[in-house]
């Protein structure tokens, strides 16, 4: 398959890399010294499960990348809109599919469940596939990204349309990235995966970033075992008055959270510690916006929110 990878950081990156050692043809949209350090040295990815580097092809301008079958999305949320004219460039130019021919599409992977629709208002729904990813990964310096643990999924699918059963090109991609060693699951209908994605994101990111403490500093107060379960309640309350089905209840993620590794920092806190943006509009925002439209209340989720609204343009910030 053709890959076009659009942002070469921790997701992009590393699932790009996989891909390229499988044989596809990839393409990476890039900038700056790691535009740079990928084509001197090409992109590296360290991690327990074994350092490998791949030579690649990348460039700042997607008018140079010729013909994909797939787009995919994978910069941080608040720069989606500025690459939305390279997705509609690289859908159009493989020209009009043959009859039978799937046409190219593009694979959302942001965390947060409103970029399919932003996607879709530039190119049509039926160009949109949902993607969710779980996974530890940044770029720890020009050309190379660390992967923090092993653990790397992707639940993949339909958002608009027919979503009763496993689509066609769902399928397909699903083969093409298991191929390349990536763990990855089709399903019908994404939208449950993203909003399972995001009942624990929202809350686990939200507490740890405006407390500044790791997961396992938070996680045995009762107290606060009760207020992270109020705040479960409130997305999984928002997601089914959208008519979503999710897999998670209030319990079942606090379960998850006392699974984690006591160490573990949402990427936000990251983010936060390292004064750039914070994807909270998308995140925390996102459940506060859409619970206010449904008459869902959200007491926590918008305490959470308005604490971190402060920091959410990073530096950019005064
Ligand atoms: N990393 C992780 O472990 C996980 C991330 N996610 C989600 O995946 C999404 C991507 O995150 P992540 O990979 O971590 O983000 P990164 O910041 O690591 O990577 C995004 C990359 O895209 C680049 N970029 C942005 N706009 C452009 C542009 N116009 N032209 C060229 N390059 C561009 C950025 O460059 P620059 O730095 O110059 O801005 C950066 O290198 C987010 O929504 C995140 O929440 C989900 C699960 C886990
Ligand atoms: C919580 C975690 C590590 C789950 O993949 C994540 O997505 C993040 O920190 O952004």
């Amino acid at each position: 398959m053709r890959f076009a990878i659009l942002g070469s950081g921790g997701v992009g990156g590393f699932f790009g890399a996989k891909l390229v050692r499988a044989g596809h043809d990839v393409t990476f949209l890039a900038r700056g010294a790691h535009l740079r350090a990928m084509r001197e040295h090409g992109l590296t990815i360290r991690g327990a499960e074994g350092d490998f580097t791949v030579a690649v092809k990348a460039d700042d301008d997607v008018q140079r990348f010729g013909p994909v079958d797939v787009v995919v999305l994978a910069v941080k949320n608040y720069d989606v809109a500025s690459v939305l004219p390279a997705v509609k460039t690289l859908l159009s130019a493989r020209g009009a599919p043959a009859p039978g021919e799937t046409p190219p599409f593009v694979l959302t992977l942001q965390n947060g469940v409103d970029i399919p629709s932003e996607v879709a208002a530039a190119v049509g729904e039926a160009a949109v596939l949902g993607g969710t990813t779980y996974i530890s990964t940044a770029i720890s310096e020009p050309g190379v990204i660390t992967q923090t643990g092993t653990n790397h999924r992707i639940v993949l699918g339909e958002v608009f349309g027919d979503t009763s059963r496993i689509s066609d090109r769902a399928q397909s991609l699903r083969d093409a990235l298991a191929g390349a060693g990536i763990t990855v699951e089709a399903v019908a209908d994404a939208r449950g995966a993203l909003w399972d994605k995001l009942s624990f994101l929202a809350c686990i990111s939200a507490f740890c970033t405006a407390s500044r403490l790791p997961v396992g500093a938070l996680r045995d107060n009762p107290a606060f075992r009760e207020v992270f379960r109020q705040a479960a309640a409130e997305v999984l309350s928002v997601a089914a008055a959208e008519g979503i089905t999710t897999t998670r209840t209030p319990d079942a993620l606090v379960q998850y959270m006392d699974g984690l590794p006591a160490h573990m920092r949402p990427s936000m806190l990251g983010d936060l510690e390292n004064g750039k943006p914070l994807e909270v509009e998308y995140l925390q925002g996102s459940v506060v916006r859409r619970g206010r439209a449904r008459g869902v209340p959200t007491p926590v989720m918008s305490t959470l929110y308005v604490l971190l609204l402060p920091h959410a343009q990073g530096e950019r910030k005064a």
